[in-house]
């Protein structure tokens, strides 16, 4: 005997989509502006502006220049700016001394941040790729292996002077071993308690990082070497997940996935196991595509950075460090 066909449908999932009403009802996931952290590039001098080539709409600034998006990134009620320097080649060096000069550009940029937006939260990158004429993330021996432990000791005195410029959070961006307890360890002793550490725990060897070496000018001292042997394989995902366990023994109040779009499993999985403040990058790589794409009148920008925000926010992310945060503020504002 055959069987009958159905006569009604019970269930059309079409019915929910089809008022405006019964859609907002049943949305999910809502970005909003508390979402956002605005990276930004600062270069020494006054006055002056650089575009990045390979960004545009991404700019690097002297502090003065700095200190007025500064001011629009409050205005839009965006909370906080990951800083990252522009340094000039003679203070590179081989074991990257600049990185803990108490009057170099990072130091003095956060001070002049703080005193003029004590509201705006400031996060600063720890790790010596700006610092050094090789343009890896630590020091280097003769075979141009990154040492761990030499490296950490350093980074460990970065982390302190940025502390004490008035940065709100330190964001090791490295992946050496062991660098979040250390940090911790010197910043407790130091009386700095409230400094937030925001562990870039899970870091791949990306090369979406392309742009973003053109931006500090890292890229031409980095030539063709890479950085294999400390951040991570983009084949591995229960890797990431012993990293970021590991970082929040150490002490870390946040923890951050980068790349970001090609990453959000990770997003997913960390947000899923550990239930901690997660964060996860739209690296340079991500934003050149969709700036790229929009450009050539290929991609409709607005639309697919939208997307692309909800993507991070439906894998679970709790923030997105994005080059578009200060378009996507604009975006929310003039839509509400
Ligand atoms: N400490 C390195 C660092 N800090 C920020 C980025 C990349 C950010 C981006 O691509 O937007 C990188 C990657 C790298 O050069 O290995
Ligand atoms: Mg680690």
């Amino acid at each position: 005997m055959s069987e009958q066909p159905r006569q009604y449908l019970a269930i059309r999932p079409r019915r929910m989509r089809k008022n405006t009403f019964s859609r907002r009802l049943m949305q999910e996931h809502v970005l909003t502006t508390n979402d956002l952290i605005y990276p930004v590039f600062v270069l020494e001098g006054e006055n002056r502006e650089e575009e990045v080539a390979s960004m545009p709409g991404v700019w690097r600034q002297s502090v003065d220049k700095l200190l007025e998006t500064a001011a629009e990134c409050v205005a839009l009620g965006i909370p906080a700016l990951a800083l990252f320097p522009v340094v000039d080649q003679q203070y590179k060096s081989l074991t990257a001394d600049e990185a803990w000069n108490p009057q170099g550009l990072v130091p003095r940029t956060v001070r002049a941040l703080k005193a003029a937006y004590p509201e705006l939260g400031i996060i600063t990158d720890v790790a010596l790729d700006p610092y050094t004429t090789h343009g890896q993330d630590g020091v280097i021996d003769d075979t141009g292996y990154v040492l761990n432990d030499e490296t950490v000791a350093i980074l460990v005195k970065q982390a302190l002077c940025h502390a004490e410029a008035g940065a709100d959070v330190v964001a090791p961006s490295d992946m050496m071993d062991g660098r979040i307890g250390a940090i911790r360890d010197a910043l407790e002793e130091a009386g700095h308690i409230y400094t937030n550490i925001l562990a870039y725990s899970a870091k791949y060897a990306s090369a979406f990082y392309g742009p973003f070496r053109d931006a500090v000018g890292s890229s031409a001292n980095l030539g063709k070497s890479n950085k294999y042997n400390y951040q991570m394989d983009p084949a591995n995902s229960d890797e990431a997940l012993r990293e970021v366990a590991l970082d929040l023994e150490e002490g870390a109040d946040m923890v951050m996935v980068k790349p970001g779009m090609p990453y959000l499993d990770i997003v997913r999985r960390v947000k899923q196991e550990f239930g901690v403040p997660t964060y996860a990058y739209q690296v340079s790589g991500e934003y050149a595509m969709l700036k790229a794409a929009s450009q050539n009148g290929w991609l409709d920008e607005k639309a697919v950075v939208m997307e692309a925000m909800l993507g991070f926010k439906r894998a679970g992310a709790d923030g997105i460090l994005t080059y578009y945060a200060m378009d996507i503020a604009r975006w929310l504002r003039d839509s509400a």
